[in-house]
């Protein structure tokens, strides 16, 4: 066992302290009170039957049994909602710190990462931690707790008997130890599986029509199928160790129950103990062993928890190097409605290489500049950059003379509207969409963002308008419609800063006019950085840069860079030969 992912799940239960120990003062209660009833009864059962006393006189003992049971009952169910409140309150807490740090890490991060195996870790990871604080964890204190009290009660009565149950009671702890470790093995293998299967089956979901067109679907179902048959192969694996280890605890407790029951009835035999102590001890012995049995059962889901708490550990520790960093101490606010930026040297890799490589531009307040460049030439990464999605492994950028890494990143965010290549579309209505970009907009302005955005007719042909569910993936909308939105959402938005990443890639060329006259109206007194495939839109006199490599390898106006025989010369011919 990981002792890292076991003290974590232990600090983990701090902020639940409290609770759990209402938990425990429960189950102690409930403890107390059955050594009480077994009193009882051992002693009404004495009184009846070797003292002859009449019914009538034990009547009032024979009543309280019933108060003690529902006592007893009350106590068991207060004591198991304050464990499982504890449960929930700490997976809870858990999903808010990853959620956190998932957007600390950033979409960037994210990108890289298998989303199934991150859904798994979110959601059967923390699913994983509440048997621990609602089972594992008060059962440890219990398995402590009762046994105690019931060897209190039983010494005086019987000694000989409360020396067998002390003697044997080790027994079933040292046994779960050595069970502990294939148990263990068996856990983090099946806890693996799980995750590699999750991230193989969102996978397969998020590419069924590409599996379709290369007829691998069945491929898949095949993998699929065997996956899930060793998942559940290993799922057995530890039932099976979880099940072995509570038939032998079965057995030591049952032999020591015997050995206490034969003294008891020896000794009664030879008149060395009176029936109500015996019977008294008797009906304790099952009790003494019930927490620790119960102990053993639960330990599968400590071994479950601890897997899923290293992977979740793994994740809360990750730093995306270098990613979107956290707000730094001394964070300013942008006051202007203008803005102007500066990339001075900036350079920046995912992983051990550059994918953008010294890159200074600068482009002043209320200006455009249009970036183009072969694919994968690192004119998306710029743009994060600016977003602060990740941050520039050297140089720096500049917002109105201000490093950006020194601004308050959502305030800075706040400037920026973004049109991204592959708008994505939210769960939701076609108004929630909208609405994601500013959400206290009228009808009447998400009115004009629709008609700037050419998504009027589109609306107008939804069945529901703009109260239409889209999908996850947007589905329901084409390519050049998710554009459209995106556009929509820029217009709502209305912020000083635009940045386009070839926002008319997916339209028509009627559409696309009609889309490039709505953003030059909308460009009008905001700073624009354009990425550009299409050179041919790009007009004689706006600003461009060329980016090749991850370098900008020319910078200049549109109709002088076309004669000058450079990159952009030679990105262009290329352009027109396509
Ligand atoms: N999240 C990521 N993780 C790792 N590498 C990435 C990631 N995003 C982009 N890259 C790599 O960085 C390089 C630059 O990518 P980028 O998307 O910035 O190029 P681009 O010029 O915008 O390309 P395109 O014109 O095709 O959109 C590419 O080699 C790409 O493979």
């Amino acid at each position: 066992m990981p002792l890292a992912s076991t003290s974590w799940l232990r600090q983990q239960a701090r902020p639940v302290r409290g609770v759990l120990i209402g938990g425990l003062l429960a189950g102690s209660a409930q403890a107390a009170l059955m050594c009480a009833g077994a009193w009882l009864v051992a002693h009404l059962l004495a009184q009846a039957i070797f003292h002859h006393r009449a019914l009538a006189s034990l009547w009032p003992l024979l009543a309280a049994l019933l108060p003690m049971a529902l006592a007893r009952g009350a106590l068991g169910v207060a004591q198991r909602r304050a464990c499982f409140d504890a449960g929930a309150k700490v997976s809870m807490s858990v999903r808010l710190a990853l959620e956190q740090r998932l957007r600390a890490l950033g979409p960037l991060w994210a990108a890289q990462q298998s989303r199934g195996d991150i859904v798994t870790r979110l959601v059967d990871g923390i699913d994983a931690l509440v048997p621990y604080y609602a089972g594992y964890l008060p059962q440890l204190a219990f398995a402590a707790i009762v046994p105690a009290i019931i060897l209190a009660c039983a010494l005086p009565a019987d000694a000989w008997s409360a020396l067998v149950l002390v003697a044997t009671a080790p027994l079933i702890p040292v046994f779960m130890l050595l069970a502990g470790r294939a148990a263990e093995q068996a856990s983090q293998r099946r806890w693996k599986r799980l995750r590699r299967m999750g991230a193989h089956f969102m996978d397969a979901l998020a590419g069924l029509t590409t599996l379709r067109l290369f007829r691998a679907v069945a491929r898949e179902e095949t993998f699929l199928a065997a996956t899930g048959e060793a998942y559940r192969r290993e799922t057995m694996a530890v039932l099976r160790i979880a099940f072995l280890s509570a038939v032998v605890l079965e057995f030591f407790a049952t032999v020591s129950i015997a050995v206490v029951a034969v003294l008891v009835g020896f000794r009664l035999l030879w008149g060395k103990l009176d029936f109500e102590s015996g019977l008294f001890v008797l009906l304790l012995a099952p009790e003494f062993f019930l927490p620790l049995r119960a102990l053993g059962t639960q330990r599968h889901r400590k071994m479950e928890a601890a897997a899923a708490a290293e992977d979740l550990t793994a994740l809360l520790q990750t730093t995306a190097a270098p990613a979107a960093g956290a707000l730094p101490a001394t964070s300013q606010s942008i006051a202007s409605t203008q803005i102007g930026i500066a990339f001075e040297h900036v350079s920046f890799g995912y992983g051990a290489g550059d994918v953008v490589r010294d890159v200074s531009l600068a482009i002043a307040a209320g200006e455009r500049l249009t970036v183009v460049g072969t694919t994968g030439s690192g004119k998306s990464t710029l743009l994060s950059l600016l977003m602060s999605m990740a941050t520039p492994r050297d140089g720096r950028i500049l917002i109105n003379g201000e490093d950006l890494t020194g601004l308050d990143l959502d305030g800075w965010r706040r400037h920026i509207a973004w049109v991204p290549q592959r708008a994505h579309v939210f769960h939701g209505t076609l108004r929630d969409n909208l609405l994601l970009a500013a959400p206290a907009a009228s009808a009447w302005q998400l009115e004009r963002a629709l008609h700037a955005a050419a998504l009027a007719p589109v609306v107008a042909r939804l069945p529901r308008g703009l109260d239409t569910p889209l999908g996850e993936h947007g589905r329901g909308l084409s390519g050049g419609e998710r554009q459209r939105l995106s556009l929509a959402r820029a217009w709502l938005r209305d912020t000083p800063l635009l940045l386009l990443d070839e926002p008319t890639q997916h339209l028509d060329a009627a559409t696309a006019l009609q889309i490039d006259t709505a953003l030059a109206q909308l460009a009008q007194g905001r700073t624009v950085i354009r990425i550009a495939h299409r050179l041919d839109a790009i007009g004689a006199h706006e600003q461009v840069a060329v980016m090749a490599a991850g370098r900008v390898v020319e910078t200049g106006r549109a109709e002088t860079l076309r004669h000058a025989h450079g990159a952009f010369a030679r990105l262009l011919a290329a352009d027109r030969a396509a």
